[in-house]
């Protein structure tokens, strides 16, 4: 099996399991013709799948038959429901799960899934959408060498794939999968700022993101240590430095780590 004759299934066809196919069809690894979905509304399915040309399916029945990787994609309470029909042809030996379920590791599949089946848990975020992912994977999978490394391939050119021990893969998803919100505040802080000060709203909006995507990069590309990459902005007795004690008086710094910490506890 190679990427050329996977057919990929996604079991709920929300914001996410969406994300997903748009990544890899506009990735060109597969195109919308081999990929199914189901969902819980065949009507508003439909709808979604048509510009991509992802096939609609009424059933998870129906998808596991007809795809070698079956992707779960339903919020939590939901996946032991709908897997229990479907349990048997999820097991099959050829057949792949991937399950990018909120909070949902591999231990817990164990009274849901039969023994045997071939699973992997990760945890994308949204800008898979455009290519620029990233997958938190728990290190522990059941897939065999040669499913693991279909998978890689399938999911390499749309994200960068962290593998992290189980009792890391919560916090890791955090960071990766929640803080896209975050991230989008912080946007949206920044041109609300613009915009009061006279900046076209659209205008103010691409400044900001284009400054945390060339961040993102700038980190990337060097290594650099963001302590470091601060200081190389803040000249002495220059306006960053400003900004940036005004931000450290109103706690930015510590909202972000309790932000993460209230993820962590459940708040
Ligand atoms: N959004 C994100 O950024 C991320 C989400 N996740 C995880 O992905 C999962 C899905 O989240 P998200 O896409 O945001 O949620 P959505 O609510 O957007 O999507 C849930 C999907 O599940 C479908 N569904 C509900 N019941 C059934 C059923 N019985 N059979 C088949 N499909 C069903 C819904 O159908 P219908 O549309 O018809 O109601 C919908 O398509 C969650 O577990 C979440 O934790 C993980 C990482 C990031
Ligand atoms: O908020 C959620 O439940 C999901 C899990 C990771 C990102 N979104």
């Amino acid at each position: 099996m190679n990427t050329d004759s996977l057919t990929l299934g996604f079991i709920g066809y929300g914001n996410m399991a969406q994300a997903m196919a748009q990544g890899l069809v506009d990735a060109g690894v597969l195109p919308g013709g081999r990929i199914v979905a189901c969902a819980a509304h065949y009507d508003r399915l439909v709808e979604r799948t048509a510009h991509l040309g992802v096939r609609p399916m009424h059933s998870g029945t129906e998808v596991a038959a007809a795809a070698d990787l079956v992707i779960l994609a339903v919020k939590p309470g939901q996946v032991a429901q709908v897997c229990e029909p479907i349990r048997h042809e999820l097991a099959d030996p050829d057949r792949m799960v991937l399950s990018v379920v909120g909070g949902m590791t591999l231990e817990d599949y164990a009274d849901i899934l039969e023994e045997g089946t071939h699973l992997i848990c990760a945890i994308p975020n949204t800008p898979i959408s455009v290519g620029q992912g990233i997958l938190v994977t728990q290190e522990d999978d059941t897939l065999t060498d040669q499913q693991r490394e279909l998978f890689t391939q399938v999911f390499d050119p749309v994200a960068m794939i962290e593998r992290l021990p189980r009792e890391l893969v919560s916090v890791g998803t955090t960071i990766a999968g929640c803080a896209p919100a975050y991230t989008a505040m912080y946007m949206e802080a920044l041109a609300d700022a613009g915009v009061e000060h006279g900046l076209p709203r659209q205008a103010a909006y691409r400044l900001a993101a284009r400054m945390v995507e060339g961040t993102g990069a700038l980190y990337l590309a060097t290594g650099t240590n963001p302590g470091a990459m601060k200081d190389a902005v803040c000249s002495p007795g220059g306006t960053t430095i400003k900004g940036v004690a005004s931000l450290e008086k109103h706690g930015f710094r510590g909202a972000v780590i309790e932000a993460i910490d209230a993820v962590e506890r459940g708040d």
